[in-house]
């Protein structure tokens, strides 16, 4: 989905700007990739023991497929798979039907399928089936024998049957033949008789007629036959795996309470192989819950022995996860292991063959009807749990965080939150893409600032953007405190939907955040935009807005990448309510995206999705700590335009409230006398530290040391001295230069 874009940067005039806006021009990037084939073969090769003459042969070169017919051919590969496993697989349906009834027929004449049925009951040691069926088989036997005795009659009598037949209607024939020559006036003897012939010339001719049809009539019923053959084969999907159709449940293992024990006992599990093998049929039986249907798939729950020394834990269930999957006729992907309400329980979710690889439904955002969404009491449809329920996420107040790996489709789910977001037209976004392929292109007309690139310029402007905010945050904080009776509610729906109260939703949303945290720049103060340091001004500005944003409905999403210490900084990940992850590759990546918790006692495991595979499937934990594994609906770029088109004229009229926070002036020598309070001297660098605490949002305090302290106080005429070797500054020297700069001040 990401395609090289520009980058537009306008600004409406109610719209909040920030400093470098730019404009982005990205050429697009043609590669033409050839391969050239070995020109020359090895020279010294020894073939058969005979020394083969070096050869100056060139070998042909090879067409060059030029990369847009390469990728056709790529996207439509899969289409010709499909088409061809179809044909087999339906070629297959009418040619083992055929089969089928020949051989059901050709049984059941012989008695070959009770023979079959007969040996099954044996080895199944079924014995008084067997025995019954024996009974029967005799007795078809005798009934067979009888059958043939009478037709072997019926064929020695027919030929006798038949003279008797013929003689007896030419006799019929012949006495009709002489009443009627007797009868005055009546039909002639020969008439009668050519009567007779000519009705027997008709009977032959209808039978010659009828013979004529004959080869339309065998091949219909040829057809019926095949097509009965091939429906029932059709019906039972009666078709070896490879041919399968997706979802068709072919090869599929049916999960009943015997193949749960049988796969638990095999699982590798010593000490739960040893329980279950010391259980009776009921013990066994009592372990298991019902076995639920659950969406594609079925539930159920393990109750883990515990007897004398056996103690079998959920981890140890959980780390068998594939030989479990492989004992219950599944891939490792199809089976979830999760920690059930119940005590020493787990819970598996097994899903049906092949189910988790079908589509699912478009998003609901993209059908025509849903033109408006509500932050305050409504959830976003995001896509669908494993059980098949509509998952919706709540996203009033929330910080939220998604990540994984590349390429999963973490911009796609993010861009589905906000088309969803962007429909209600009180809340205002503010957007930075650190990526800027155009991923977000269509939300331009819609959100408040729209930065888009990866550069150190892009992240300064993303810093500038989320500081903004922290300001407005700190605005609302200071108006609420000051004016306490007047909220005595905090933001009620009514503050918040009305866009010019100064309390309705911003949301700060920042796409690929590890650039940010990973620049190197510093500003013109010397501070550092990335890294996780208390002077990291990204950092500081997510921290604060995480600390404290949410009740005045100041809230930071943010999508990132791969996440490692560094990228994500503990602080800013821990600081999301909602915390969703793509596959990630190892555990400890799912930690850093869903926390511990939500791993060891909530059984979240992206890192067991598939990479590739699993695309749009997130496992979510949400505010409430609910975790779910959940396929995202994908909204591709058309329908993103078309729901954003959708937002635009909802949107259209918004104004949002507006109060630019004044630059902060702040007096260096009045706070530095304040921070030194009736100490005599205070170290430099404690100083600085105490000025820091005093104006946190300071961003020139922030960037202070004691060398820089010491030079801005020698040039408002304050010496700092050193005092045991250490830079110290005097309090009496500071009131000195208060006092001169008061008198001097007076006089002027
Ligand atoms: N919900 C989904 N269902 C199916 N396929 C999806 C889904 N979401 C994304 N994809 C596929 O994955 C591709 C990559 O998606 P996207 O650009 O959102 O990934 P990303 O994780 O943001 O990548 P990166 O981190 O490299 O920017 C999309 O082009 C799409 O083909």
């Amino acid at each position: 989905m990401s395609t090289p874009n520009e980058q537009h940067l306008d600004r409406d005039a109610e719209i909040i700007t920030f400093p470098g806006s730019q404009e982005q021009d990205s050429e697009p990037v043609q590669a033409t990739a050839e391969r050239l084939t070995e020109a020359v073969t090895s020279t010294d090769e020894v073939v058969d023991a005979e020394l083969v003459e070096p050869s100056t042969e060139v070998a042909p070169r090879k067409p060059v497929v030029p990369p847009a017919l390469a990728s056709k051919a790529s996207a439509a590969a899969p289409v010709v798979k499909d088409a061809g496993l179809t044909v087999l697989r339906h070629s297959y349906f009418l040619v083992a039907g055929a089969w089928d009834t020949f051989s059901t027929t050709y049984g059941r004449w012989t008695g070959r399928d009770i023979d079959a049925q007969i040996a099954a009951a044996q080895a199944a040691g079924e014995h008084a089936v067997a025995a019954d069926l024996l009974r029967q088989r005799a007795e078809s036997k005798k009934l067979f024998l009888e059958r043939l005795k009478v037709w072997g009659q019926f064929l020695k009598h027919l030929p006798i049957g038949l003279a008797g037949l013929v003689g007896a209607v030419f006799g019929i024939v012949f006495v009709a033949s002489i009443i009627a020559a007797l009868q005055p006036g009546g039909l002639g003897f020969t008439d009668v008789w050519s009567g007779f012939f000519s009705a027997l010339n008709s009977g032959f001719e209808f039978v010659a007629w009828a013979a004529t049809w004959s080869p339309w009539a065998g091949l219909a019923v040829l057809l019926g036959v095949l097509g009965s053959g091939y429906n029932k084969r059709r019906h039972r999907q009666a078709v070896p795996a490879f041919l399968a159709a997706p979802g068709s449940g072919v090869g599929e293992v049916e999960v009943t309470p015997s193949v749960v024990v049988s796969a638990l006992r095999r699982a590798g599990i010593p000490a739960l192989r040893r329980a279950i093998e010391n259980m009776d049929e009921h013990q066994r039986a009592a372990m298991l819950s019902p076995i639920r249907l659950a969406g594609c798939g079925v539930e159920v729950d393990v109750t883990l022995p515990t007897s004398g020394d056996t103690t079998v834990t959920t981890e140890q269930i959980r780390a068998k996860r594939r030989a479990l999957a492989e004992g219950l006729g599944r891939h490792e992907h199809e089976v979830f292991i999760t920690k059930a309400e119940a005590a020493r329980t787990v819970r598996f979710w097994i899903a049906d063959s092949g189910a988790l690889d079908e589509p699912i439904g478009e998003s609901p955002l993209v059908g025509d009807g849903f033109d408006k969404a509500d932050v305050f009491s409504g959830k976003a449809p995001w896509g669908v749990t494993l059980r098949g329920a509509p998952f919706l996420l709540k996203l009033w107040q929330c910080h939220l965080l998604i990540t994984g790996l590349s390429n999963q489709g973490k911009t796609a789910a993010l861009r589905s939150l906000l088309l969803w977001l962007l429909l209600d037209p009180s809340v205002e976004v503010h957007l930075a893409d650190l990526k800027g392929v155009g991923d977000y292109n269509m939300l331009k007309p819609l959100v408040s600032s729209y930065i888009a690139g990866p550069t150190d310029e892009h992240v300064a402007e993303a810093t500038v953007m989320l500081e903004w905010a922290v300001g407005e945050m700190n605005r609302r904080i200071e108006e609420i405190e000051a004016n306490a009776d007047a909220y005595p509610n905090g933001i009620t729906a009514a503050l918040s939907r009305d866009v010019t109260s100064g309390f309705h939703p911003i949301v700060l949303v920042v796409d690929e955040a590890q650039v940010a945290y990973e620049c190197p720049a510093k500003d013109d103060d010397g501070l550092p935009l990335g890294g996780s340091k208390a002077t990291s001004r990204f950092f500081n500005a997510v921290r604060k807005i995480q600390n404290q944003g949410r009740a005045v409905n100041v809230t930071f999403w943010q999508g990132t990448q791969d996440p490692t210490n560094e990228n994500l900084p503990i602080r800013a990940r821990n600081g999301a309510h909602v915390r969703a992850s793509l596959v990630v590759a190892t555990e400890s990546q799912s930690r850093m995206a869903l926390g511990d918790a939500a791993v060891d006692a909530g059984g979240a495991a992206p890192h067991e999705l598939r990479q590739g595979k699993d695309k749009g499937v997130l496992v979510v934990k949400d505010a409430d700590n609910t975790i779910e594994t959940v396929r995202t609906h994908f909204i591709d770029g058309t329908s993103a335009e078309q729901v954003a088109e959708r937002a635009r004229i909802v949107r259209a009229g918004t104004r949002f409230h507006r109060t630019e926070p004044a630059e902060q002036q702040r007096d260096l020598l009045d706070d530095v006398a304040t921070v030194l309070e009736d100490a005599d001297k205070v170290k430099a660098t404690d100083v600085v530290a105490r000025l820091r605490k005093l104006a946190p949002d300071h961003r020139a305090y922030q960037a202070l040391d004691g060398t820089k302290l010491k030079d801005q106080l020698a040039t408002l005429g304050v010496e700092v001295k050193k005092a045991d070797g250490i830079p110290t500054v005097y309090t009496h020297r500071v009131h000195t230069a208060l006092a001169a700069r008061e008198g001097g001040s007076e006089t002027s």
